[in-house]
């Protein structure tokens, strides 16, 4: 009993012995963290043999009973007084940055409390109309500061070092589980750059013209006036060019008689695009809080995992086997490809290549079919929708496709004719003006930046380039929610100031097959258009307008809901004649 009072005496000593080192072990630990470790376990002994006398006689079980809140204690502490260090440094560096009120310890987490993503989505463009081109907000410890003006944009994108993104973020936006390193990321860049290069788009030509036929094949029952969410379809489409472009593979998306299979790998694609389905996921440790999201992730991750691996095996096994000819012998893969004239695809080169590992090669892939998938079919759809609204442009379109076809509307397209469809272009660049299909482009602060407008943004801060709302800034775009395709005409005298305009992002991260995604798009609406008239946007351009919900990708919650009627040609595509 008389040990238990003297030790019970003793906890207010242990306490505030216990407290005054941890100050000290927070105040440098800024300085050296190995070297702090080292310094406070040094005092934390000199501490416990100084009372060592009061354990030794304090030590039985019943007398342990102060360890446990001690040890809650500690674990509490230590990260908040951490964090709160590394907070205080970033709230004062971003002091004169205006934002919403921030509560202690939340942050802005109750700014945004209750709201889904397309309240998330109107409150950021509210935030940005209120504060400006420059508004930070915080989730938890984690600080953002949301980025519109082209200036600020500009010095961001042109800083070599500034690259690398939000590590949640960017693990969910490319479906896959592992983000490379820097150096890998470079090596497997470069490689994958090469297959999008603008000098050997031609050669994807043939795969993009026969997949849109078959995608008005497919739109053919529906295009009877009746409401039908065109989404899924430039889905299937999309998925099927890309697998073929990328890993030399027919998946038949839009023909596969299994529609378990099919339903399932678009959806593992949808899932596998999202990165939050809540505000506050924003922070990375309520992130890996909500475990059903990852789980729904993980389950979506190991299907297109398991498909692509597939895949991987199967090109693996015929380069090691090389290919059955007539005559029962074999013959290299390659040599079949080179004798047959065909390219060789992405993924024969990374095999080739031996610079990435068998699991590296399956993550790039992954990664590509997930991006190249839906923000091709999400373009597609939001063209066709505002089609569907301003009908004196889709005449104008059709127009210059008679201009290109006539007199056989029905032809395949050449690269050239593509390349012709001038006016097509401008209404693709002023749809990706108001709806860019990547909202947000993250980028990790990892330096303090000074900013032309007197801001920093702070060592630890993450960037949020939000260039839906740098593409509606009327100084750069008058009347900026008007669609007016002749923005972008070659005689219009708006001059769009540098960094005004990224729907493709920008600096060292931008969209590595840009080119070849115009082109996609271009051929698919071409295509598209000549066969089918968009009649009716449902709900028009408010419903889309009020629906749009923030995400990796820019999505209207309701759909593309749009009614067609067939044109009257007659289209069989050169290459389906027999
Ligand atoms: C209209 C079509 C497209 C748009 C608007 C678009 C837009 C973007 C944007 C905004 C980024 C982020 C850039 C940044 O952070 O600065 C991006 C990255 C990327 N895109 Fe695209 N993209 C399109 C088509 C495609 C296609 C078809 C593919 C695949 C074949 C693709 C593959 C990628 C990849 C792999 C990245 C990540 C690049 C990296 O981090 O190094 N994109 N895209």
């Amino acid at each position: 009993m008389r040990f238990k009072l003297r030790i019970i005496e003793k906890v207010p000593h242990i306490l505030h012995e216990w407290w005054k080192m941890s100050l000290n072990f927070i105040s440098c630990i800024s300085n050296d963290f190995i070297e702090s470790i080292l310094a406070f376990s040094f005092k934390w002994t000199e501490f416990f043999v100084e009372n060592m006398g009061y354990f030794r006689e304090s030590i039985n079980l019943t007398s342990l009973w102060w360890i446990l809140p001690v040890t809650v204690l500690f674990i509490i502490t230590f990260p908040l007084y951490y964090s709160r260090r590394t907070q205080n440094r970033l709230k004062r560096l971003t002091s004169n940055i205006p934002g919403p009120l921030t509560f202690p310890i939340l942050g802005n987490i109750p700014t945004f409390a209750g709201c889904d993503l397309i309240e998330f989505f109107q409150k950021l463009v509210k935030l940005v109309n209120k504060y400006g081109s420059v508004v930070r907000f915080w989730m938890g410890d984690k600080l953002y500061v949301v980025i519109t003006d082209s200036e600020s944009i500009e010095k961001i994108f042109i800083n070599k070092s500034l690259f690398k993104k939000n590590s949640s973020v960017s693990q969910m936006a490319n479906g896959n589980g592992a983000v490379p390193d820097d150096d890998k990321w470079k090596i497997h860049r470069k490689i994958i750059s090469s297959t999008f290069n603008s000098n050997v788009l031609e050669q994807f030509m043939e795969n993009f013209i026969k997949n849109s036929f078959l995608l008005t094949e497919n739109l053919k029952p529906i295009a009877d006036e009746r409401v039908t969410d065109i989404y899924s379809y430039f889905c299937s489409c999309a998925l099927d060019i890309i697998c073929e472009t990328t890993m030399g593979t027919n998946v038949n998306a839009q023909m596969e008689d299994d529609p378990e299979y099919k339903t399932k790998l678009l959806q593992a694609i949808e899932t596998l695009g999202e990165t939050f389905k809540k505000p506050w996921m924003l922070n990375d440790w309520m992130h890996s809080r909500k475990q059903d999201f990852e789980k729904e992730r993980e389950f979506a991750m190991k299907h297109l995992h398991r498909f692509v691996n597939k895949v991987i095996d199967d090109k693996l096994a015929s380069k090691r086997n090389g290919v059955r000819k007539k005559d029962g012998s074999r013959e290299q893969v390659e040599y079949v490809q080179w004798v047959r004239g065909r390219e060789l695809s992405l993924l024969d080169l990374l095999i080739r290549d031996e610079q990435m590992k068998v699991d590296e090669i399956r993550d790039e892939l992954s990664s590509l079919i997930v991006a190249g998938t839906k923000v091709i079919a999400l373009t597609c759809s939001y063209v066709l929708s505002l089609l569907g609204v301003h009908q004196n442009i889709q005449d104008k379109v059709l127009e210059e496709q008679e201009r290109i076809f006539e007199p056989d509307m029905g032809r395949p397209p050449t690269t050239s004719d593509v390349n012709a469809m001038k006016y097509l272009e401008q209404v693709l660049k002023e749809t990706l003006r108001l709806y860019p299909p990547v909202p947000f482009l993250f980028r990790n602060i990892e330096e303090d930046m000074h900013l032309e407008n007197g801001f920093t943004l702070p060592r630890g801060s993450y960037a949020v380039i939000f260039n839906f709302m740098t593409h509606r800034n009327p100084e750069y775009y008058p009347d900026p929610e008007c669609f007016d395709p002749d923005r972008f005409s070659m005689d219009c005298p708006t001059v769009n100031r540098p960094y005004s305009y990224i729907p493709f992002g920008g600096g060292r991260r931008i969209c590595v097959a840009y080119r070849y995604g115009m082109l996609e798009v271009k051929t698919l609406l071409s295509t598209t258009l000549r066969k089918y008239k968009i009649t009716e946007t449902m709900g028009g351009i408010e419903r889309l307008e009020h629906s749009l919900q923030a995400g990796v990708v820019l999505k209207p919650a309701t759909g593309f809901n749009v009614k067609m009627a067939p044109r009257p040609i007659k289209f069989i595509p050169s290459i389906f004649r027999e």
